[in-house]
């Protein structure tokens, strides 16, 4: 298998995501030209490092690149203040200078906690993503959203921070856990719901193999991140269509946050929630039929993934609560909610006015089906 070449065209930013097997193992050579000096600082999580550092670093001093690594814990908890001024008290301990080059390896929570942390150290130092969840691959390691969670709600305080590469070895994708696998597929389903009716097709066939076919699995990877890119491209501040890649999230995001950012609720899961909540509200607006979210629904139970608000367990707060949360949205304009509606499956768009009282009955209607 080949290794495939995606570019973020953003000017003098761009960069290319390489995706394919044996890039770990690559590590060295495909970074060695960013550097300016043999040496490298690496933020990984517990996991991660227990799996993966060492051939990692192996790599890079193949190459003649020292290295030096703090594994923080795994999981959404480390998302936030606590381990994100860890994380940068030990990048100036390191001695990282404006010129090097920070490495995420890890999950989105790695990747999404280190490019901020690069984006304010010495203000500013270039990152490289070196994504480990299928999540991470598809999605948070390209585009440059980075940041953490605050007491506040999800992803509040962050910055936009470009890697200078990103590495996707799909080989390391055989050591994640099936929950978490299931979770970045959220995502990729994300893709084919917000703009490619054919790739949401090929999915429905092909996504019970994308953990055992290494084929599939890179072109569901590719897919995914050429649609990133291009939306990226033409709108990397989200001052328009770049809000389609948050179809799914206002929901999301509430619901990790009642959640406590616990394993209760993984972000993949929430987001494939949110796109069945979604398409339910562009159902009763009608602006699509009833059989796309009924599609979705029966692709995503058919996968065995959460697709209810009964799936998530322990208590949830009201409709109201949920409001109330969904409210710390960045999405929000003028103290009004947008979301992200379909006209049908791979037809999504940014939706101005949306009934507030219709969000309320979707939630409560979701509610009291638990
Ligand atoms: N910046 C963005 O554009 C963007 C996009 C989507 C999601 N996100 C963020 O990403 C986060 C979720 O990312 P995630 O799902 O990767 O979670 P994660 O980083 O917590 O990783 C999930 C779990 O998998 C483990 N793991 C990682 N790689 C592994 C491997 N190869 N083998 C075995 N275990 C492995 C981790 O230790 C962790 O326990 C959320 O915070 C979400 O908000 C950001
Ligand atoms: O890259 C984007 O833009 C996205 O919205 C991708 C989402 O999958 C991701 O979860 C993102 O972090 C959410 O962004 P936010 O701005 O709603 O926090
Ligand atoms: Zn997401």
């Amino acid at each position: 298998m080949t290794v495939d070449a995606v570019r973020v065209e953003l000017g003098a930013r761009a960069y290319e995501v390489r995706i394919g097997p044996g890039l770990i193992a690559r590590a060295g050579a495909e970074i060695a030209p960013l550097l300016r000096r043999p040496k490298l600082a690496i933020l990984t999580d517990e996991t991660v490092a227990g799996l993966h550092l060492a051939p990692f670093q192996a790599a890079l001093a193949e190459a003649g690149i020292a290295s030096s690594a703090l594994a923080l814990p795994a999981g959404e908890a480390t998302k936030g203040w606590e381990q994100f001024s860890r994380a940068v008290e030990w990048l100036l301990e390191e001695k990282v200078e404006r010129r090097d080059v920070v490495v995420a390896l890890g999950g989105g929570v790695i990747g999404d906690l280190a490019g901020f942390a690069a984006a304010v150290l010495r203000r500013g130092v270039r990152f490289v993503q070196v994504p480990t969840t299928l999540l991470a691959q598809v999605d948070s390691s390209v585009g440059g959203k980075t940041g953490i969670n605050t007491a506040q709600g999800k992803n509040l305080v962050g910055a936009f921070h470009q890697p200078s590469l990103v590495l996707a070895d799909i080989g390391v994708l055989e050591t994640l856990p099936a929950r978490d696998f299931l979770a970045g597929y959220g995502e990729v389903v994300k893709y084919g719901l917000l703009g490619d009716a054919d790739f949401f097709e090929w999915l429905e066939g092909a996504a019970p193999r994308l953990a055992s076919d290494p084929e599939a699995r890179q072109r569901a990877v590719r897919r995914s991140v050429e649609m990133k890119a291009e939306i990226v491209a033409r709108d990397e501040t989200e001052e328009g269509d770049r809000a389609l890649l948050n179809l799914g999230h206002t929901f999301c995001h509430a619901l990790e946050k009642a959640t406590g950012y616990s394993d209760r609720l993984l972000h993949g899961e929430g987001v494939a929630i949110g796109c069945a909540l979604a398409f339910e509200l562009s159902q009763h607006m009608g602006l699509c039929p009833q059989e796309a979210p009924s599609r979705l629904r029966a692709h995503l139970r058919a996968m065995g993934m959460k697709v209810d608000l009964r799936d998530i367990p322990g208590d949830l707060p009201d409709a109201e609560g949920l409001l109330r949360l969904m409210a710390q949205d960045k999405k929000v304009v003028d103290g009004k909610l947008r979301f992200i509606l379909a006209r049908g499956i791979g037809a999504a768009f940014v939706a101005e006015d949306v009934p507030g009282d219709l969000v309320r009955r979707i939630l409560q209607e979701a509610l009291a089906t638990r």
